[in-house]
């Protein structure tokens, strides 16, 4: 399964915006992955991120679920944003319909999706023999109703995902025997970024430096993580009007000049690549943000020796936590969510470690072959 299954390609009628649907694979005529929308996007990253989300469910342990992905490039801040997903969604609707589950990623909104779903009727995804099953029904009211709760302050769907990546680098860090109050720099302060950051103070680690769209902040002592997360916008973007005296404040290009133990990119993709990674001074590199180490900067880190936990086995919250509720895999509580989560998200680390350690090889390419995705369905129509 290296291509694609499908490619669709849209145009907006009334801005420059295009987009892409990728589907890598189905299962059971069931995929599932987020939309993108940002400027730099381009059919070659959605087939990539497809490709991941297709890893992901296998990470994930589903048996119900294929890869997808859909992708906009425009400004996901620009005051049309919605309207445009709108239209995105609108041309994508066949596919919907039939059980190509899209949900929100980088740039877009899970509530902004679901918005124009309810308003088509569709609801969440799914196929016609999904539709007619009681299960998977009551497993929709429960995600439903889940939606709307919180665990520490966080809408239960924003902390899946940080909260994962947070154990998947707790497990790492202590599979390398590494230090209590190890050190940590994270790229992005969203939906992933803001609650890993939370999990990870709150299991000791220091948080001594995060970038967002606009600039770096660093403290060596450690960032308030409760302050900065009550102070920043929808856009993930820190507010340096709170900032604390003894914070410094550089360019967000800066980032990977900061010490650090451990490094989270948790933004956007192909951030280490062939022309940075030499600069990476962490020992351990876990991927929150979906392919943020490119080709050229993975051969370079593995020649380095860094170790890395790859995007699908660190941030597969959001994807377990769809497919245990939707298709009652666990308790459909908020604490049992995420204690579901840990777990996995523990497991998936340490064997991929230790496959790696045994086999003396570097984590990707054991990831790779731990997780390939083996089903390849037809639509459901
Ligand atoms: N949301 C999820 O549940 C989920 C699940 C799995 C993977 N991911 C992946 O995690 C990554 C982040 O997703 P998200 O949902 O948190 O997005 P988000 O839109 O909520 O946040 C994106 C963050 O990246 C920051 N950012 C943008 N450009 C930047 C730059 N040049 N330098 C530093 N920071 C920059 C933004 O300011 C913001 O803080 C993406 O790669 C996404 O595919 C998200």
């Amino acid at each position: 399964m290296k291509r694609p299954y499908l490619v669709v390609e849209w145009n907006d009628t009334e801005t420059e915006a295009k987009g892409w649907l990728v589907i890598h694979n189905l299962v059971s005529g069931y995929a599932g992955g987020g939309i993108r929308m940002h400027p730099s996007v381009t059919r070659e990253e959605v087939e990539r991120l497809a490709k991941a989300m297709a890893y992901k469910y296998t990470a994930g342990e589903s048996s119900t679920t294929g890869g997808c992905k859909g992708g906009i490039s425009y400004n996901y801040k620009a005051a049309d944003a919605f309207d445009v997903l709108r239209r995105f969604l609108i041309a994508m609707m066949p596919y919907i319909d039939a059980g190509v589950s899209l949900g929100s990623d980088l740039g877009t909104r899970y509530d902004d999706v679901l918005k124009v779903l309810n308003e088509f009727g569709v609801g969440i995804p799914l196929t016609k023999s999904m539709k007619k099953n009681p299960k998977v029904l009551k497993g929709i009211q429960e995600f439903d109703r889940l939606l709307g709760t919180q665990i520490d302050d966080f809408f239960l769907n924003d902390a899946v995902t940080g909260y994962g990546c947070a154990f998947a680098a707790d497990e790492a860090w202590k599979f390398k025997s590494g230090r209590h109050g190890a050190t940590v720099v994270i790229q992005g302060f969203g939906c992933v970024g803001a609650s890993c950051a939370f999990k990870m103070h709150q299991m000791g680690y220091k948080i001594v430096g995060i970038s967002d769209a606009n600039l770096l902040v660093t403290c060596e002592d450690g960032l308030d993580i409760a302050k900065l997360i009550a102070h920043k916008n929808g856009h993930g973007e820190m507010n340096p009007a709170f900032f604390e005296s003894s914070y410094t404040m550089r360019p967000n290009t800066d980032w990977l000049d900061v010490d650090c133990n451990i490094l989270i990119p948790a933004a956007l993709e192909d951030v280490i690549n062939g022309t940075n990674a030499h600069k990476v001074r962490a020992e351990l590199v876990v991927e929150a943000a979906n392919i943020p180490i490119s080709t050229e900067g993975d051969d370079i880190l593995k020649q380095r020796g860094i170790d890395i936990v790859n995007d699908f086995v660190a941030n597969l919250g959001a994807i377990r936590f769809y497919d245990a509720v939707i298709f009652g895999l666990i308790e459909p509580t908020p604490q049992a969510v995420i204690d579901d989560i840990e777990k996995l998200c523990r497991k998936n680390t340490y064997n991929l470690l230790d496959h790696a350690r045994k086999q003396n090889r570097y984590q990707r390419e054991t990831g790779f072959e731990m997780f390939a995705p083996t089903v390849s369905d037809l639509l459901e129509v």
